[in-house]
């Protein structure tokens, strides 16, 4: 395995006075590692995607990414959200370009490499099965199209990191289904680092090469657990025993955090 990409060392973030939202976080993600975080709501899930994006300071510990400490927002990293987010106004092209308009060094390439860049975008759409899609609005698109254009949004500039909160939680469970392949594809052919937010114990088991179980506020991670599933892992495997084994497992260590 390569080194360790992302690290938490001993890391507390309290918003105000309330106390401390999530505490003592220690770990470290390698880079191309696909991870997971699962956890009852409100434990600090999206705030640790904030404290590795740089969206937020920790109020003690540190947090360094490919080595360095994190002052402020990061950009190698890529997000994509429950919402898709999409501008109405501009095509779904239009919209998977916007990270190029904005994110140094590509914005002052962009009037100059439009072409190019253009390139990209129609070719990350064709690999999500949207190619002949490029010029509709996002308002003409279903809720499963607009995610596939938004998770092309976040990786159009190559991030390194691709941090993903709840992103197919509004799904219905074909299209969700559909998009774990969609992803899956797209990490195995590229191998950024994920850091995935989930409610869906089979979502992360399927996706994930480690996953995390948080603890009720204060969020602390109380369970790392390595997915060993054979790669590359093809849908048919959820239906199976050794997966469905897994997440029993996984839901029974959430039950148990749960009651606590
Ligand atoms: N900006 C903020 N100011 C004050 N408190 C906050 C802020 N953001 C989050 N919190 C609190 O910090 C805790 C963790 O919130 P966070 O959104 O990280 O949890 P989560 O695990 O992502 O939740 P969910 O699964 O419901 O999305 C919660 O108690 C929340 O109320």
């Amino acid at each position: 395995m390569s080194a360790a990409f992302v690290t938490f060392d001993d890391v507390s973030l309290a918003y105000d006075a309330s106390g401390n939202a999530i505490e003592d976080i220690n770990l470290s993600i390698h880079e191309g590692e696909f991870v997971a975080f699962v956890g009852p709501s409100g434990c600090g899930k999206s705030t640790f995607m904030k404290l590795c994006t740089g969206l937020h300071a920790p109020t003690t510990g540190a947090v360094r990414v490919d080595g360095e400490p994190v002052t402020g927002p990061l950009k190698i990293s890529g997000m994509a959200f429950q919402n898709a987010n999409l501008l109405p106004w501009r095509t779904t092209l239009d919209n998977v370009l916007l990270p190029l308009e904005i994110v140094k060094p590509y914005r002052h390439q962009f009037r100059k490499r439009r072409e190019e860049f253009v390139g990209w975008a129609r070719k990350l759409l064709k690999t999500v099965g949207l190619e002949g899609y490029e010029e509709q609005y996002p308002w003409q698109l279903s809720g499963g199209m607009q995610q596939r254009a938004s998770i092309c949004r976040a990786l159009i500039h190559q991030p390194r990191l691709l941090m993903l909160d709840e992103p197919f939680g509004a799904l219905d469970a074909f299209t969700r289904e559909e998009l774990w392949c969609v992803l899956r594809d797209l990490w195995e052919a590229q191998r950024f680092t994920v850091v995935l937010v989930t409610h869906d114990l089979r979502e992360a088991a399927f996706l994930a090469d480690t996953v995390y179980i948080m603890s009720r506020r204060p969020g602390r991670v109380i369970e790392r657990r390595q997915i060993e599933l054979p790669r590359p892992r093809a849908l048919e495997t959820t239906y199976q025993k050794p997966f469905i084994d897994l997440v029993q497992e996984l839901r029974a260590q959430i039950g148990e955090v749960r009651s606590n």
